[in-house]
């Protein structure tokens, strides 16, 4: 069946529908991943958001029951140059097409996702629509043009109650924005104590916990959405050593005078290259953000910059200088993509080892 995806420029494409007949709306955003297209659909960071793959066959090894990044997919549309129909893998269970249909997400296929691209590139991010044939382009622009978006993800993809992931490690509170699967495999896997926690949780009822660590997580949306989160960093920092990622490290800067802003296009796919500043080391990562830490607001704050962007020299990592904290914009879990900074998740661990053995509240070297 012939649907269309309309851009608030009134940009108009043409494809195939498949998945739901759903129609939907969300900020159009790109994802240069060759693979990875299960996690992407599941990652909640995209909540809100049509992704379009610029790989051009995506779906040829279908969708499997171990990639998944969370339960319920946030992401409101997919669009693709060529899906498959009959996906060809071991761990294939079904279909992406059957899985988008189940799911209720609208999916497009069979328009030129190079234009598409760079349109995004060319204009910056876009509110689009996938819908039916019979939709007027130009009021559809219009009403996209006069539609705010909602500001209230976080709060939709967080988990509702605190759940434990238990171990016989660190004790480590995972707060929950919108956390990925892969986060807390990582922390399993070096055996912490992890309870996560919902995005609202205080100061307070997390140091009741008398964690060894606090984590905070990926998640959805424009990090300054989420003013209590901001709240509560400032109650544990110092306190409690502290790791960040992506809109964890975005909260994390705000809290400590920073500021954020929204990037043109952002960061999507599996292959950004993230330079270490102290040790010149270059890593290539997962990345999925589109929103960034300003450089100069870093200035005049207790905030040490550790990571760059290769591509745009945009702050991928900080640390506190008096603290035992620190954060990278990009994903050290993968999920997809490389596992090149997954030692991050060994900085961490040592981190609370420091904190254990000093058994003091401030770290002197950090
Ligand atoms: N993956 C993330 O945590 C994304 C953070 C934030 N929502 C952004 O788009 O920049």
């Amino acid at each position: 069946m012939k649907r269309q995806l309309i851009l608030e420029d009134g940009t108009v494409f043409i494809g195939e529908g498949f998945g739901s007949t759903k129609e939907m709306m969300g900020e159009v955003v790109f994802n240069t991943g060759m693979t990875g297209y299960q996690e992407v659909l599941s990652d909640p960071s995209y909540c809100d958001q049509i992704v379009t793959m610029t790989y051009p066959l995506i779906g040829n090894y279908g969708i499997n029951r171990d990639d998944f990044e969370s339960i319920t997919p946030a992401v409101k549309g997919f669009i693709v140059k060529e899906t498959c129909d009959f996906p060809s893998n071991f761990r294939s269970e079904y279909s992406l097409h059957t899985f988008l249909e189940e799911k209720g997400i609208p999916g497009l296929s069979g328009i030129d996702t190079r234009k598409l691209t760079r349109r995004i590139r060319t204009v910056g991010a876009m509110k689009g629509k996938i819908c039916g044939m019979d939709e007027n382009p130009e009021e559809v622009a219009a009403a996209l043009r006069g539609t705010d978006f909602a500001t209230d993800q976080v709060s939709r993809v967080s988990t509702m109650k605190p759940y434990p992931s238990p171990g016989r490690g660190f004790k480590v509170v995972v707060v929950d924005f919108g956390m990925k699967h892969g986060i807390l495999r990582e922390l399993t896997e070096r055996h912490c104590d992890v309870i996560v926690v919902p995005y609202n949780t205080t100061a307070e009822e997390i140091l009741r916990l008398n964690p060894d660590g606090i984590m905070l997580t990926n998640g959805p949306g424009d990090p300054k959405d989420v003013p209590e989160a901001q709240e509560m960093i400032k109650g544990v920092l110092g306190k409690i050593p502290l790791f960040g990622i992506c809109l964890g490290h975005q909260l994390f800067a705000l809290t400590c005078g920073a500021d954020t802003e929204k990037m043109k296009f952002g960061h999507r796919g599996a292959n950004h290259p993230v330079q270490n500043v102290e040790t010149k080391q270059v890593m290539i990562t997962s990345q999925n953000h589109g929103y960034a830490v300003r450089e100069e607001s870093v200035e005049n704050t207790d905030l040490e910059i550790t990571h760059i962007a290769l591509n745009d020299d945009s702050i991928e990592g900080l640390k506190h200088t008096k603290y035992r904290a620190f954060t990278v914009q990009f994903h050290p879990e993968a999920s997809p993509g490389p596992e090149d900074a997954n030692s991050l998740f060994e900085q961490f661990i040592t981190m609370m080892e420091e904190e254990k053995k000093a058994g003091n509240l401030t770290c002197q070297n950090a």
